[in-house]
């Protein structure tokens, strides 16, 4: 399959989720000319009738659903060409696996694409302008994804990393909802600019343990999207953080949300792989002891200035 052929063709695309960002992008490449099909689980359309003839598969499924509907397409015969895409920013409990390193394994032989980048959808669903990244193991593969949601008004880059921009998205919800307790807090702009630079900082380090590029984390996906969601109250992580910081209870807060805070569950999976790789995490194990309740925001705050002293990096 080659990019050139696909270049002016419409693509049949089927969209599996229909939540905030599942809508968003079905929209996207709706604009674009594109047949799309969208399946959720409180529709009518049946997953089979979605994925007929599809293309492209792109998930953008909550991570607490998508082993399950990964195994739920793999009863339905597809094309060998087509492409599954994945815009799930989580960890699987179960495995700590990536949903890609999901889908790739129950689809060996068929290309995976990851789609992450700085993307709140209500800004999407509002036709402001946004950049994402595509990234794959196999170029022309991200190629044709990229033609199928660029626009004026979004502009897709692609990228060869698909293990670190699928972190990047993430891990900075972890920091996000760090970001809402700073403040939440009021804490001042300085203590949020050392709270992203030094969530950056853990965000690489883990990245690198689990065998992505340095540089990804600078990018869009990594970077761009904590710089987005750490300072919008439109992020659910972000908003989980502001509450807890307001002397709400997790409970309480995720009661109220809507949508998605995919970091609640990941701070989770981050903490156990952490321990068994002995990655330092200090503002992740912080985040995951007040999702515990075992501190206040104060206190978590004071053990992250209080700790040991030390060069900034280890060169
Ligand atoms: N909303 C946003 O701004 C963005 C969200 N994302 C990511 O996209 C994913 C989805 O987020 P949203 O659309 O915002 O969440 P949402 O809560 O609005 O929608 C989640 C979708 O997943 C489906 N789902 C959940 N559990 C399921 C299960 N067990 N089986 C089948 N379907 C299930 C729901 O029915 C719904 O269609 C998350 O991983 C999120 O981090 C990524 C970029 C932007
Ligand atoms: O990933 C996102 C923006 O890129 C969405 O962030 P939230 O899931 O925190 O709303």
């Amino acid at each position: 399959m080659s990019e050139q052929m696909y270049s002016n063709s419409k693509l049949s695309v089927a969209i599996l989720g229909a939540g905030a960002w599942g809508a968003s992008l079905a929209n996207l490449a709706t604009a674009n000319g594109h047949q799309v099909r969208v399946w959720s689980r409180q529709g009518s359309q049946t997953i089979q009738a979605v994925l007929k003839d599809a293309q492209i598969v792109l998930s953008a499924i909550s991570m607490i659903g998508v082993r399950d509907v990964a195994s739920q397409v793999q009863s339905f015969t597809l094309s060998p060409e087509t492409i599954f895409v994945t815009a799930t920013k989580g960890l699987d409990p179960q495995t700590t696996c990536t949903p890609s390193q999901i889908w790739q394994t129950v689809f060996p032989n068929h290309a995976v694409v990851v789609l992450s980048g700085p993307n709140l959808s209500k800004e999407i669903q509002m036709e402001l302008p946004a950049a994402t990244v595509v990234a794959s193991n196999i170029p022309t593969a991200a190629e044709i994804v990229q033609l199928v949601f660029s626009s004026g008004r979004f502009r897709v880059y692609t990228n060869p990393d698909p293990l670190g921009v699928e972190l990047g998205g993430t891990l900075k919800n972890v920091i996000a909802i760090a970001a809402g307790v700073c403040d939440g807090l009021q804490l001042g702009t300085n203590a949020k600019a050392a709270l992203v630079t030094r969530g950056l900082t853990e965000m690489v380090r883990i990245g690198n343990n689990w065998g992505a590029k340095t540089e990804t984390f600078y990018g869009l996906s990594g970077l761009g999207d904590l710089l987005a969601t750490c300072n919008s109250p439109l992020s659910r992580n972000y908003q989980v953080g502001y509450q807890l910081a307001g002397g709400k209870s997790l409970t309480e807060t995720l009661a109220n949300l809507q949508g998605t805070a995919e970091g609640v569950n990941t701070c989770q999976v981050l903490m156990q792989r952490a321990k068994q790789q002995n990655i330092p995490v200090p503002i992740t194990e912080q985040v995951y002891r007040l999702l515990q309740g075992e501190i206040t925001p104060r206190q978590a705050l004071d053990e992250l200035m209080l700790r040991d002293i030390k060069p900034e990096y280890n060169y």
